[in-house]
């Protein structure tokens, strides 16, 4: 029987050791690499005799048998990404820098590592010598996630902000540093912090208390190196990574008689357990109030001028943009002020992508800004009058952005290359599609980038309310044919996709 070939799914490799009562080590970071939706690989670098309430004993294994994985796995299974974890034992380590510097450039694999010094259960690994090992580590890691106590041991200075201990670390060579908060009593939310050279920002989440927390430093830097390996930017990784965690805490269950363990489940769609986004361009709760979309979206035209208007209203689409990229700002002005005027004599709800002001002194419909116009509108100004908002994002770290200033619906893109315009980022790909349009639920989104008619149903099955089309109709020979066809067959997918759901 011919089956068809399915994507090969990216190896994860753990560099760690096993816990025999299987809630952390080398056995959750399995658990969590196969969750997640990959195969994982594990080099193992010591055994310990572990239960529920004590590490009774620890054996790491030789060198010439923690070589051999590597270098066996490294023939035929070479990783996307790999964790590193608990490695009780200096020579091990030491050769592990070796082997990193050896062979990381050459295979390009993210390495996120936590460095387990001490264990939940009171148990600490952590000698002067693993210690400064360590610290030769860090210049080979794309990620450290140190807990409050293991932040101290690597960066020496116990007594700085946990900031300033961070950015040490990323001086003394580490890609990323992601500071776990969850040591910190004091709060009833718990804030990672993350620094490298480019950015710095915290996540937050409800602190979950519960006794069933063992292994939850192995289960984020396996999550994160997960994301990692399916090609997600960091920043998205840590957000995936964090979700993951706080889900698989939420419903975590009892074991012995000691902490419970956490439930590895699939991947992280529940806004509840999405983290929020603190630093530059986030704004704290409580939420501006933008007007809502009242209709769902359905097919969404972009044109860019009053004369593509005009062709297309009388066809009646569910919402339409008019987006202007050229000319003076009386010209722009002049084009806003007919379009609204437009819209208005047709009953049809038009944005207006960019020109925020302009959209309010004429009083359209909705405005349509990117992440970088966010930086520059006055997002009161345009709730206050009564504006929709529409947000484009392109990666999970800018969809929580965006669903933190409570929009009116959330654009996701590019889900395929597109012509029409130049994309910083990658496309996005119909597998993220699906995952983004799961944590908006409450809200309405658009798919936009490289959609025609092929492509439709294809998009519409991922479960978003609204399509975006730019070429799909002004390219085409017969733009108004192109824009009924494509309004029809939306409708149709979109019944179809909902029959299938509740089937
Ligand atoms: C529905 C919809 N989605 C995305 C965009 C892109 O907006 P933005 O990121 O601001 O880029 P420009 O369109 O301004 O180039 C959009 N216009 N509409
Ligand atoms: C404006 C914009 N923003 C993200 S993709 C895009 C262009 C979409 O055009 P097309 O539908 O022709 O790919
Ligand atoms: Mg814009």
């Amino acid at each position: 029987m011919h089956r068809p070939v399915a994507d090969p799914k990216p190896v994860v490799w753990t560099i760690a050791s096993s816990d025999s009562g299987g809630g952390a080590g080398i056995q959750a970071d399995l658990h969590t690499f196969n969750a997640l939706g990959c195969h994982g690989c594990s080099v193992i670098a010591a055994i310990t005799a572990q239960n529920s309430t004590d590490v009774l004993s620890t054996e790491a294994v030789s060198p010439a048998i923690f070589i051999a994985q590597l270098n066996c796995l490294l023939n035929d299974l070479p990783p996307k990404a790999i964790k590193i974890g608990l490695i009780p034992d200096v020579q091990l380590l030491q050769q592990l820098v070796l082997w990193l510097a050896e062979h990381k450039a050459k295979h390009r694999f993210s390495v996120i590592a936590d460095p387990v010094l001490s264990s939940s259960t009171g148990v600490n690994f952590a000698s002067e010598q693993l210690i400064s090992n360590w610290q030769q580590l860090l210049p080979l890691l794309d990620l450290i996630t140190p807990n409050l106590p293991e932040l101290a041991l690597l960066s020496g200075m116990p007594d700085a902000p946990v900031a300033s201990q961070a950015l040490l670390l990323t001086q003394a060579g580490a890609a990323a540093v992601l500071a776990k908060g969850g040591h910190n009593p004091d709060s009833t939310d718990i804030t990672d912090c993350y620094i490298s050279d480019s950015a710095s920002f915290g996540l937050t989440q409800p602190r979950i208390t519960t006794a069933n927390n063992h292994g939850t430093g192995c289960v984020l830097s396996s999550a994160i190196a997960v994301a990692c390996a399916h090609g997600y930017p960091l920043h998205d990784a840590l957000i995936v990574g964090r979700a993951y965690l706080q889900q698989a805490l939420a419903q975590g269950y009892p074991t012995g008689k000691g902490a419970g363990c956490l439930q590895h489940h699939s991947w992280p769609i529940d806004y509840r357990y999405f983290p929020k986004l603190h630093g530059p361009g986030t704004i704290p709760e409580p939420l501006l109030r933008f007007a809502s979309m009242a209709a769902p979206i359905g097919l969404y035209p972009i044109v860019d001028s009053v004369q593509w208007l005009k062709r297309l209203l009388p066809l009646e689409p569910d919402v339409i943009q008019l987006r202007i990229k050229l000319g003076s700002a009386s010209e722009i002005e002049q084009q806003v002020a007919q379009a609204v005027q437009l819209s208005n004599d047709y009953k049809l709800r038009l944005f207006i992508n960019d020109h925020w002001q302009l959209a309010i002194k004429y009083g359209a419909y909705g405005v349509h800004l990117g992440q970088q116009d966010l930086n520059e509108a006055d997002l009161p100004a345009i709730a206050a009058a009564g504006l929709r908002l529409g947000i484009s994002t392109h990666s999970y770290a800018e969809l929580l952005r965006a669903r933190q200033l409570g929009p009116s619906y959330i654009a996701l893109g590019h889900i395929f290359a597109t012509q029409t315009k130049q994309m910083p980022s990658r496309p996005q790909g119909l597998q993220r599609l699906v995952h983004y349009a799961a944590l908006c639920r409450d809200i309405p989104t658009v798919a936009i980038g490289g959609i025609d008619m092929l492509r439709l149903q294809a998009v519409v099955n991922c479960g978003v309310d609204g399509v975006a089309v730019v070429s799909a109709i002004t390219a085409q020979t017969d733009p108004e044919h192109a824009f009924v066809q494509l309004k029809n067959q939306f409708q149709q997918y979109k019944v179809e996709s909902r029959y299938a759901h509740n089937a």
